[in-house]
């Protein structure tokens, strides 16, 4: 049985706008909408608290927009179920846009929309995740960041940082360049990989959130940029090419295995230190050799089955054995996306692969993909 999902022809690309409340996430959307960028785009807009769905299809010039309002797209079953029932009423006509932004509620888990994309499987096989783009309210993000009210509990302000491929600090205008460094150093803390960009009112080069796998030389960097995942041989200068992760016995001194995305910052705001979920952590392998695809698909679904509650993301370009074409991992959670993607061309094969979450085995983990080699 094959295991994992052959690509359709072309995918349409989903950006997913998230940003706590009041981030500017309308502002930039607005800007989107109006400024001259080359894409025809379609919106959903899930506000939050708000009765109806209203399920016309609005069409504004060459934009289409779609408001979700029964509740927060995050939270509610309903409403993520709703969601794969707008995305299929585009999909009916995609000739008339390339590319989908939905815009969640300034309290939604970016994750669960994410994954509402993976369950649907006629939905998955005609859309793919361009990118989580989250803003930030450079004046007050501290304050939800920071917040005592959650401590101990899930806090969705650092849930979408952490969850994001790009991160906009916006608002700029109304914070110091002092505030902004440490600021930025905060939310590296908390998501080391993904871009950290600046605006004012969403001005922002769009190039750098829409259709960020476009134009690039590499596919397979390219993909691992999306995916923020470093392809980079950080081995070369020690002349290690082959260098095999053995997870927490390995003594490398490149390699990135364990990414803190726990955090005792001091908080800018003067409120008490606070920890926020010191336990999210990020774990990298890489292997040179190629995998049995169905296995590693068998085990990515298992493991992450099992374990995905705590596992939040994970991430992978890998390499399969007799197949031309690496292959792209994205899992949100329990749901594992897992497909071939171009052929390698002139890059070097090797599999790479990043798990976020708390409570990570990384031995476990390491063991497990192991035995997923080819034989
Ligand atoms: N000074 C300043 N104000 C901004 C900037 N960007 C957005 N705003 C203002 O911030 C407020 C909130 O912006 P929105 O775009 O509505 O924020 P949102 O993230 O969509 O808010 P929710 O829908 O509540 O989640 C509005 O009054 C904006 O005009 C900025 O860069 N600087």
């Amino acid at each position: 049985m094959n295991m994992y999902i052959e690509p359709a022809n072309k995918k349409l690309p989903i950006t997913i706008l998230t940003g706590f409340l009041g981030s500017g996430k309308t502002t930039l959307l607005n800007y989107i909408l109006t400024e001259r960028h080359g894409h025809r785009i379609a919106v959903i807009e899930n506000e939050f608290g708000e009765v109806d769905v209203d399920s016309d299809l609005v069409l504004a010039s060459d934009e289409e927009i779609f408001q979700m309002q029964n509740g927060c797209i995050c939270c509610f079953v309903d409403v993520r179920n709703d969601l794969i029932d707008v995305m299929k009423k585009l999909l009916s006509h995609k000739d008339k846009f390339d590319h989908i932004i939905v815009e969640t509620s300034g309290l939604a888990d970016p994750t669960p929309v994410a994954t509402a994309f993976f369950v649907d499987r006629s939905v998955a096989e005609e859309v793919e995740l361009d990118a989580v783009v989250t803003l930030v309210d450079a004046m007050h993000i501290d304050q939800h960041l920071y917040d005592p009210v959650l401590d101990g509990s899930d806090n969705q302000a650092v849930n979408q940082i952490v969850a994001a491929d790009r991160i906009l600090v916006n608002k700029i205008d109304l914070a110091s360049e002092e505030a902004l460094g440490s600021l930025e150093g905060s939310l590296r803390k908390l998501n080391q990989t993904a871009p950290i960009l600046r605006s004012t009112y969403g001005k922002v080069d769009l190039s750098n959130i829409l259709g960020v796998n476009g134009f690039r030389p590499s596919y397979v960097r390219e993909r691992a940029e999306i995916l923020d995942i470093d392809m980079d041989d950080d081995h070369d200068a020690h002349g290690d090419h082959h260098h095999e992760c053995h997870g927490a016995t390995c003594d490398h001194p490149d390699h990135d295995h364990e990414r803190d995305h726990g955090h005792d910052h001091a908080p800018a705001s003067g409120l008490r230190p606070h920890q926020h979920d010191a336990t999210v952590k990020s774990h990298s392998f890489v292997y040179p050799q190629s995998f049995d695809g169905e296995k590693l698909a068998g085990f990515l679904k298992d493991y992450l089955s099992e374990y995905g509650d705590d596992i939040f993301r994970t991430k992978g370009i890998v390499s399969v054995a007799n197949d031309e074409r690496f292959f792209v991992l994205q899992a949100v959670h329990k749901l594992v996306d897992f497909r071939p993607d171009h052929s390698w061309g002139d890059d070097t094969r090797k599999s790479k692969f990043v798990f976020i979450g708390r409570n990570l085995d990384r031995d476990g983990i390491d063991r497990n993909l192991r035995a997923c080699l080819a034989a």
